[in-house]
């Protein structure tokens, strides 16, 4: 694929500058006047994160680090899905090289959007489960719209989201609800998860949804970057340098349980169950 790490810009529209790696699947819009990159991602139908989305998401946020941008916002191009989270079908009768590749960018866009030094906020403009939540609190701010679910549901599927899938979860839940939560594979709407804490804000429509966004990132514009980056890389070290040290455990331990017969056949299930709702 062609693809290149310099910045081109390829459109203008008002005050905002369409920037591009080539990638087809997100999109880096960067306001002129705020500094502040809009990361869209656009994979029909539903944002399943595959190979392809999580390298194109990987390139954009390094994109929007090296450009140093003002803040990064993540949000989606389809009107009722930020993300249905991972593509199954990356994990349902896996190719060996192909999965093994998956899971570990998948490492990578944890590890570049958690630990970015940019100021970070999600825009969710739609249904947010398990992969898709996962991105959005692994984000410092989120604005959610309503009549939506986020949530991390893996134990519903039979599966197990991993301790960093945890540590973003964590770092905005306390661990009591974070871990009832996750032990019940919760998913809340809109209303419940700004009672909780999930989310921080309501909107009514994704341009408002942005707007607070932006408004939560300009509120760092007076703050030295360095010391702010400095600050929010303590808070995360510890979950970041976890996953460095575990990296290749944490494949192994994914492509065992995912292997497993009856992990499988509840993936398989769990497909035909989400396919027989969607032809209705
Ligand atoms: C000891 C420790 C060991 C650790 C081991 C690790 C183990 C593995 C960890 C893996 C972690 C997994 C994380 C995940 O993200 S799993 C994915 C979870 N996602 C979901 O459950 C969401 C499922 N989808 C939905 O609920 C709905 O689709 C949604 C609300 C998102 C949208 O609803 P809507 O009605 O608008 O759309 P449809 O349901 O009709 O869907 C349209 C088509 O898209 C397909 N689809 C939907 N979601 C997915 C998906 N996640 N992956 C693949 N495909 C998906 C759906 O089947 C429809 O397809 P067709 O049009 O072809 O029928």
């Amino acid at each position: 694929m062609l693809r290149t790490k310099v910045l081109s810009l390829v459109a203008r529209s008002g005050p905002s500058r369409l920037m591009s790696t080539a990638t087809k699947l997100t999109t880096v819009e960067v306001n002129d006047k705020t500094g502040i990159a809009t990361l869209t991602m656009c994979r029909a139908p539903v944002n399943g994160l595959n190979l392809e989305l999580l390298k194109d998401l990987k390139t954009s946020i390094d994109e929007i680090e090296s450009n140093k941008s003002r803040g990064l916002i993540l949000t989606s191009s389809n009107a009722t899905i930020f993300s249905a989270g991972l593509d199954i079908m990356e994990m349902y009768n896996p190719e060996k090289e192909r999965i093994r590749a998956f899971w570990t960018q998948l490492q990578e866009v944890w590890l570049s959007l958690y630990g970015s030094s940019v100021p970070t906020a999600a825009a969710i403009n739609g249904h947010s489960p398990a992969g898709g939540c996962l991105l959005a609190t692994s984000c410092e701010y989120r604005v959610m719209l309503p009549k939506f679910t986020i949530g991390l549901n893996e134990t519903q599927l039979g599966i197990v989201a991993p301790k960093w899938f945890m540590s973003s979860f964590l770092s905005v839940l306390p661990q009591r609800q974070a871990e009832r939560a996750l032990n019940q594979g919760r998913m809340f709407s809109t209303e419940e998860a700004l009672q909780i804490g999930l989310i921080d804000e309501t909107a009514t429509s994704k341009e408002e949804a942005v707007e607070k966004c932006a408004a939560f990132l300009g509120t760092f514009a007076r703050v030295n970057p360095l010391a702010r980056a400095l600050t929010k890389q303590q808070f995360r070290a510890a979950d970041l340098q976890q996953l460095e040290n575990e990296r290749k455990d944490d494949l192994e331990k994914f492509l065992f349980f995912i292997n497993q017969p009856a992990v499988q056949k509840g993936l398989g299930i769990y497909l035909e169950g989400l396919k027989k709702k969607a032809k209705k």
